[in-house]
């Protein structure tokens, strides 16, 4: 089943527990608008290469449309369609006044230069910029896209619309972008993970952790769970896999990586099969990188008892069920990876007030919004005694159901 599929069918349920009139429930599928664009650019060598780019912008009804921009090779209409649904639901579980959006490019950055990147980047901007707005939707970084990326889209859109820092958030600081913002999505999983460990009476420090992905997200969970005393004990990337038993030095494992481009060589661990990752023997799972990769082919070999979705749609609908019968509890992403776009709407805001929080405000504003929306959730569970994920899709769908009535039907 594909992303969008399964998210369709994960919608369709929650609509069922929550009795939503058929109405509303057609208009909350269809997304409000898919854009797709040709972006062609020279290359360094002179020769002219075309990627196709998308925007989906899927629901507006509690606000300006939010989400990332993803640069990947299997980027495609369907698994954007669905990562935008998903953000609206995400929006909603955080309880910030949005809507949800998504894009992406159909490229491999890393086979592309700084200069073919930026213009890559500019070019797609061009195509979309009428069409997007600090009002409308905003962008911001996903897998494959940074700061820098976003530096270059506030650029392109501020000369068609005047400066616009709004624009765009997890932008550079010097653009305006919010301190905490590059660690939030980490940060805010961890959260998430304490949120969840307290109701087992569980702790972080006494637990040990496998992580699959290594970039924005993986990398600042490791940290952070590093920093809080748990023991990350393997770790991997595109580039292959490491694990230690006694738990890596995630600082020097970060460092080495700078160096070396890699995660293998590291002298604190040991080279390990990158498709081993998932069922390593660890407490808590974190899958920080692409969907689907939780599926039918390994989920019964998952041997941690907690799976937290810092990645979007890591858990295909097949290891769902089998999971949920292994007794695994998986906090899902509408919840899980929320902290990164609930230090966006920080950004926004701030850059809109046109005044500077310190990170220390960032993080305990992040921290209040991930605990109660742990809270809003769990109370979904209960009333509808339904897991968590339904009770976060419960959650997410009912606050966008009661914005889609109140604003009413007639054109
Ligand atoms: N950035 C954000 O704020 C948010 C991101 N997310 C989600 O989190 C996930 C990760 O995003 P982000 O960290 O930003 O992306 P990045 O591009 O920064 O990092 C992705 C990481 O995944 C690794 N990776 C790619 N394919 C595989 C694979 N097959 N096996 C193991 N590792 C792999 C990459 O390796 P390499 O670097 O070697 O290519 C990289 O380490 C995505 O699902 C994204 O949608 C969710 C909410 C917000
Ligand atoms: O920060 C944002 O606006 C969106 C981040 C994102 O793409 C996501 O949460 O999946």
């Amino acid at each position: 089943m594909n992303a969008l599929a399964a998210t369709n069918r994960n919608f369709r349920q929650a609509a069922r527990i929550l009795g939503l009139d058929s109405k509303i429930e057609k208009s909350l599928l269809i997304p409000f608008r898919e854009i797709k664009v040709e972006c062609t650019i020279p290359k360094d060598d002179g020769t002219l290469v075309s990627y196709v780019g998308f925007r989906v912008q899927h629901d507006n009804a509690r606000g300006p449309m939010k989400g990332g921009i993803r640069y990947h090779h299997e980027v495609e209409l369907d698994e954007v369609n669905a990562l935008a649904q998903l953000m609206t639901w995400k929006t909603a579980v955080a309880n910030i006044p949005y809507g949800g959006a998504k894009g992406g490019i159909g490229c491999t950055p890393k086979d592309l230069s700084m200069s073919e990147l930026e213009r890559l980047t500019r070019v797609f901007t061009q195509k979309i910029h009428d069409l997007i707005g600090i009002n409308t939707d905003v962008p911001a970084p996903d897998m494959g896209t940074n700061a820098q990326t976003m530096a270059w889209i506030l650029d392109e859109y501020s000369k068609f619309h005047g400066h616009s820092p709004a624009i765009v958030t997890g932008k550079p600081i010097d653009l305006g972008g919010s301190l905490g913002r590059e660690a939030a999505t980490g940060r805010g999983a961890v959260y998430a993970t304490e949120a969840l460990l307290a109701e087992y009476g569980k702790n972080i420090k006494d637990l040990t952790f496998a992580i699959q992905g290594f970039g924005n997200v993986g990398a600042w969970a490791g940290k952070i769970i590093h920093e809080r005393g748990g023991k990350v004990i393997a770790v991997s990337d595109i580039t292959g896999a490491i694990k230690n038993p006694n738990g890596l030095d995630i600082p020097a494992l970060l460092s080495h990586r700078e160096k070396t481009g890699k995660l293998t060589d590291f002298t604190g661990g040991d080279v390990m099969n990158s498709d081993e990752l998932l069922t390593h023997e660890c407490d808590v799972l974190i899958p920080c990188a692409l969907g689907g990769v939780l599926n039918r082919e390994n989920a019964d070999h998952v041997k941690a008892n907690f799976i937290i979705e810092a990645a979007n749609h890591p858990t295909d609908p097949d290891a769902d069920e089998i999971l949920s019968k292994k007794g695994v509890v998986i906090l899902p992403d509408i919840y899980a990876n929320a902290g990164g776009v609930t230090v966006s709407y920080f950004e926004w805001v701030q850059n809109i007030q046109g005044f500077m929080w310190d990170e220390e405000k960032v993080n305990a504003e992040l921290k209040k919004y991930m605990t109660r929306a742990f809270h809003n959730l769990k109370s979904m569970c209960h009333s509808h005694n339904c897991n968590l994920r339904m009770g976060a899709f419960t959650l997410g769908v009912n606050r966008v159901a009661r914005a889609t009535q109140l604003r009413g039907w007639e054109a």
